[in-house]
């Protein structure tokens, strides 16, 4: 955690006064705010992370987590003796995987943020995509990027169907910080994993948000050769997926962010979850963090 007092206290004013008008412009509105699993893994910024959402609340924005989870998930599969494998971005998942996915996400990554929510003086809720019918899904059918006759079997991992987010509005009323595991359901009641940017970004658009942050373990999409970029635009991102830019996880954060984007979202970021708050700088500074995604 950064030391307050080390700070001079006309730059602590001038932050604070700083932050007045994005509090009054941003009161009342929602914010996803997409907590990716490479960023939680230092256990100081998992308590920035929490007390940043708990001061959000306070000054009146709704903020709404997902989180991620990918290297944990990792972990749990490497001690039962399995290796994850993916395809454009995605975990294929067999049954065992499935497991694995539900227990460590909704089991163990979901309820620590919960719990250093309720630390940082907040009242959070633990969700996944089954309860009160919150993400309906169904098997992705996923074509290969560069041969679109070819298709990829990836198990079960979820392509949206639907968002009823009815018990997240109900939640927000309420005065809780609801935290959303990506777990969504199926016809028969079957469980589909889901790349939480997918979720967070359809979420986003779906309770029609003022603003959807990416936090992430770069400091925003880099270009070929290192550099940060800090605006793109639609057609800029298609060059970038054309010249192979953008590989692995990139993939889904950057094709959901524009998604979002092109849906309505007013702000669409992907900031680095690793500098201590990121997300509050973002939101309630004049200065910019990461990469803005434009609808065009
Ligand atoms: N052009 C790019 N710019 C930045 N990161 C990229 C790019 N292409 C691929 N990546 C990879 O995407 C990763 C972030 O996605 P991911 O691993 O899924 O993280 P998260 O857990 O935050 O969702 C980065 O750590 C990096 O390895
Ligand atoms: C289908 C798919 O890939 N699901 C992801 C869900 C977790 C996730 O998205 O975690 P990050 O945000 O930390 O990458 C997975 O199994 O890893």
């Amino acid at each position: 955690m950064t030391d307050v007092s080390q700070i001079a206290p006309r730059d602590k004013a001038e932050i604070l006064a700083q932050a007045l008008p994005y509090i009054r412009r941003f009161h009342g509105k929602t914010m996803v705010i997409k907590y990716g699993g490479n960023a939680m893994t230092d256990p100081e910024l998992q308590a920035d992370f929490a007390e940043d959402v708990v001061l959000l609340k306070l000054v009146g924005i709704n903020p709404v987590v997902v989180h991620g989870g990918g290297p944990q998930i990792e972990t749990a599969l490497n001690r039962l003796g399995k290796k994850g494998e993916f395809i454009q971005g995605m975990r294929v998942t067999d049954a065992e995987t499935m497991e694995v996915v539900e227990w460590v996400l909704a089991g163990e990554v979901q309820q620590d943020i919960v719990g250093l929510i309720h630390q940082a003086g907040g009242k959070a809720v633990g969700l996944t995509g089954r309860d009160g019918g919150l993400i309906r899904a169904k098997k992705l059918k996923m074509v290969d990027s560069k041969d679109p006759t070819k298709e990829h079997d990836v198990g079960q991992v979820g392509d949206i169907v639907a968002i009823d987010p009815s018990v997240v509005s109900a939640l927000q009323d309420d005065q809780f910080i609801p935290v959303i595991s990506p777990i969504g359901f199926g016809e028969q009641n079957e469980s589909y994993n889901i790349n939480a940017d997918v979720v967070a970004s359809k979420l986003a658009t779906i309770l029609k948000a003022e603003k959807l942050i990416l936090l992430t373990n770069t400091p925003g999409v880099l270009d070929k050769t290192g550099k940060l970029l800090t605006d793109l635009t639609a057609r800029e991102i298609d060059e970038l997926f054309a010249d192979g830019t953008i590989s692995g996880g990139m993939l889904p954060k950057i094709a959901g962010a524009l998604d979002a984007a092109k849906s309505g979202v007013n702000a669409v970021h992907i900031i680095d979850g690793r500098v201590p708050h990121a997300m509050l700088l973002e939101i309630l500074t004049d200065q910019a963090y990461g990469t803005m995604i434009r609808s065009h």
